[in-house]
């Protein structure tokens, strides 16, 4: 079969300023007058390039704070990149904990909020709106704002917006740690039995066996740098080896 390009990052970095001392207090102010607060650079994602082709699942791999959080932020267009250009052939969809949410906003309301963004006319909202709600089981909360969710009913919805209204291409951060131990059987069972056929899939997830399971090629990253992007098991050799 012809491979298809879902996805291409050329020369993509980001680097963030952080303010090391916050002088927030009146005090604070007045005492640093002329001693503004320090900033500091940190590089969270050095230049990199990689290609993606349509219905590959990708692992990213890394030890905490290595960037593969900022990495999927910059291919789902959450950051802007700070060089080069990330080229999507597809929708996307970023999932992780609570992200894209609005804690202002209803159940229902975030539902037709986030399918609204993916692209979906409200009649093919008006379809799917109940299987989502049952699915992340929330009947009792659709009109509830979700400030007041716990973070797992948060992520369960997050989680079943995504596998109703899912994206061509969908980042996912984590995803398997989203709620408690039955829904992360019955999310893991839907990724198995659907979702995967078809679908590109980036993959953020310190489990090497669910890594090892879905992703045909991984990424091994360490402090803000891609090592390492091609086939899974060498990957994984890299992050053990970072472990030890
Ligand atoms: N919005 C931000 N502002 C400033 N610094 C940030 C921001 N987001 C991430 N960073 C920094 O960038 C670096 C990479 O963070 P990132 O969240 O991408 O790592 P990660 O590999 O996803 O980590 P984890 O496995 O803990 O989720 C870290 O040093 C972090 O402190």
């Amino acid at each position: 079969m012809e491979k298809v390009i879902a996805l291409s990052a050329k020369n993509i970095s980001k680097t963030f300023e952080i303010s090391e001392d916050s002088h927030n207090t009146v005090k604070h102010r007045l005492f640093n007058l002329f001693n503004p607060p320090r900033k500091k650079k940190v590089p969270a994602l050095k230049m990199t390039s990689f290609e993606i082709n349509k219905g590959e699942c990708i692992g990213l791999l890394g030890r905490n704070g290595c960037g593969k959080s900022t990495l999927v932020k910059l291919l789902a267009g959450v950051y802007p990149t700070d060089t080069g250009y990330v080229k999507i052939n597809g929708s996307t969809m970023l999932m992780n904990l609570g992200v894209g949410m609005s804690h202002e906003l209803t159940a229902r309301e975030n539902i037709y909020v986030s399918g609204s963004v993916l692209g979906l006319k409200i009649k093919e909202i008006d379809a799917i709106f109940d299987t989502i709600i049952d699915f992340a089981e929330l009947r009792d909360f659709v009109d509830t704002k979700i400030k007041y969710f716990s973070s797992g009913m948060v992520a369960r919805l997050g989680f079943s917006i995504a596998v109703n209204a899912g994206a061509d291409i969908m980042f996912l951060d984590e995803i398997f740690a989203v709620g408690d131990m039955k829904f992360q059987e019955k999310a893991i069972k839907v990724f198995e039995s659907s979702w995967i056929e078809g679908k590109t899939v980036v993959l953020v997830s310190h489990s090497m066996d669910t890594i090892r399971k879905y992703c045909n090629r991984s990424g091994y990253m360490k402090n803000g740098e891609m090592v390492y992007f091609g086939d899974t098991e060498k990957a994984i050799e890299l992050y053990m080896a970072d472990n030890q």
